[in-house]
Parts: structure tokens; sequence; C-alpha cells
């Protein structure tokens, strides 16, 4: 299963409108968020922690992509991946990363298997959508039973986060908005469905609701502002 999944990432276009951007040129999704000679650790794809709701949005997604309309988006823990070294370059001007970032690992993959963040995430350019499909493990247990609630913060902001990327490159969080409706039951799947509202200048207000895998239950709802940052401008 893992074999075939990984084979036909390789032979997916992730460009706009479904073509494969041309060699040296990536697509907005690729841009970002992959690299064809990582991609056997990418940990977007299905591992026996997985429910069956979670395998079947996966498999179900992985068809879509077959005519072009869904792109899945892989995804590593993100040490010294190529993006991560772009956002080095671009936003810390170059300079020597620290001791801590030697070890830095991307928040939402450094569980191990089952225990914290199981997601797949899949992209629709036509829609300006972000889809992500989450499973949340014992480790991210909040009232006893159901999820933390920053838990399902970080999933919905990574979630958001990747929308506002794809649509203009490097951003990060200003502002992110929840109403958190019904309590998440820990090991569910659920849906995180968002969508790029309105792009002005550097600001991308962004969007989601959170729902059962039936679809039944809206979880969560949230708006967000990404801000798109400026090359060679100081955070600090
Ligand atoms: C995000 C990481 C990217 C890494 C890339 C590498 C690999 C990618 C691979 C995988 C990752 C995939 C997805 C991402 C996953 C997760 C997402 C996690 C994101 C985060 O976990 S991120 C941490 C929390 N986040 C912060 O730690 C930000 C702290 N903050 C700042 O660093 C600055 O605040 C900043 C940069 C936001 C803006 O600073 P700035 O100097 O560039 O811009 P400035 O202040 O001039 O604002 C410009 C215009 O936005 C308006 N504006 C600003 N803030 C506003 C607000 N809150 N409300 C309403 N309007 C606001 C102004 O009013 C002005 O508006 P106007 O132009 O109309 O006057």
């Amino acid at each position: 299963m893992l074999r075939s999944c990984a084979a036909r990432l390789r032979t997916l276009g992730a460009g706009r409108g479904g073509a494969r951007p041309p060699a040296g040129n990536p697509g907005p999704a690729q841009r970002w968020f992959s690299s064809e000679k990582l991609s056997a650790n990418d940990r977007s794809l299905p591992n026996p922690s997985w429910n069956k709701d979670l395998r079947l949005l996966f498999e179900q997604f992985m068809k879509k992509c077959e005519d072009g309309s869904w792109t899945h988006m892989p995804s590593y823990s993100y040490k010294n991946t190529l993006s991560t070294q772009d956002f080095t370059t671009l936003i810390r001007d170059g300079k020597l990363p620290n001791k801590h970032l030697s070890q830095a690992q991307l928040f939402t993959r450094s569980y191990e298997e089952g225990l914290g963040f199981e997601y797949v995430m899949f992209y629709n350019d036509a829609e300006n959508r972000t889809i992500c499909f989450f499973q949340g493990g014992p480790y991210l247990q909040g009232a006893p039973g159901f999820l933390h609630g920053g838990a399902i913060s970080t999933m919905i902001d990574a979630t958001l986060g990747t929308s506002a990327m794809i649509a203009v490159g490097i951003v990060m969080t200003a502002n992110l908005n929840i109403t958190f409706k019904r309590p998440i039951p820990l090991g569910s799947a659920v849906v995180i469905n968002s969508q790029v509202d309105k792009i002005e200048g550097r600001k991308v207000f962004v969007s989601c609701n959170v729902r059962s895998a039936d679809e039944k239950t809206v979880y969560t709802e949230a708006t967000s502002l990404f801000i798109k940052l400026e090359p060679g401008k100081s955070l600090t």
C-alpha cells in the first residue's frame, strides 16, 4: 500500500490546473511542500495507526488526484528540507542556524507514529481550497477522551497556513479566531476544510470548519489572517 501510494505520488502533477510544472519551475504546492528525493520519509501516507475513516478519505482523495483536480501534499518532519532552507535564507537573512535549529522538527510531525498528529492534506487550485484529514492520537488529550483545544488549533493553523502559503508564498499567522462547538473524540478522523477568502496586498484571509468524517457534526470553525513575509525584513 505504502509503496503504491509513493509511486502514485511521484507521477502526480502538482501545478495549477493539474498540469505538471516545467522542470526547475515547481507549482505552488510542490514549491513549499514537496521534495522528490525525500518521498521515502513522507509522513502523510497511511500507517498502521490510521483508522478506517482516515484511510477511506485518503483513498478517495488520491483517486480525485488522478484527474488533476486535487493535489496530494507530501509532508516531512522538516529537517533540512528545501523549504526550511528557503525560509532561513529569505527571512533570517542567511544567518547561521543556532544549536536548537539543528534539532528542529515540524511540531505536528514530532510525535511517534499514532501518538500525536496523523494527517494528510490535499489542495484544489481551481477552488483555492486545502482539505486536511486529521486523526488526533492519545498524547493530544485535553478533557478526558477528547482532543486538547491547542491540538485542534495547531492543525487548523497548519491547514490555514498551507492554504495561505500556496496562495502567496511564505506567511506567518497574524491572528487566529476559533469557535469550539463540539468536543472531538480522541482517535476519530475529522475533516478540516479551508479556503482562501480574500487577498489584500500582503494580507491573506482564510477560514475553515472542522467536521466529522461523515460530515454530520461541525466541531469547530475558524477564521485567520496570514501576512506574507518580506524577504530580508527582520522578524525580531
Ligand atoms: C510559517 C512557517 C513557514 C515556514 C516555511 C517552511 C516550510 C513550509 C513547509 C511546511 C509548513 C506548512 C504550513 C505551515 C504550518 C503551520 C503554520 C504555522 C504558522 C505559525 O505558527 S506562525 C507563528 C505565530 N505567529 C507569529 O509568531 C507571528 C508574529 N508576528 C509577526 O512576526 C509580525 O507581526 C508579522 C510577520 C505577522 C507581520 O509583521 P510585518 O512587519 O511583516 O508586517 P506589518 O506589521 O507591517 O503588517 C502588515 C499589515 O498587516 C497588518 N497586520 C499585522 N498583524 C495584524 C493582526 N494581528 N491583525 C490585523 N492586521 C494585522 C498590519 O496592520 C499591516 O496592515 P497595513 O499594511 O494595512 O497597515
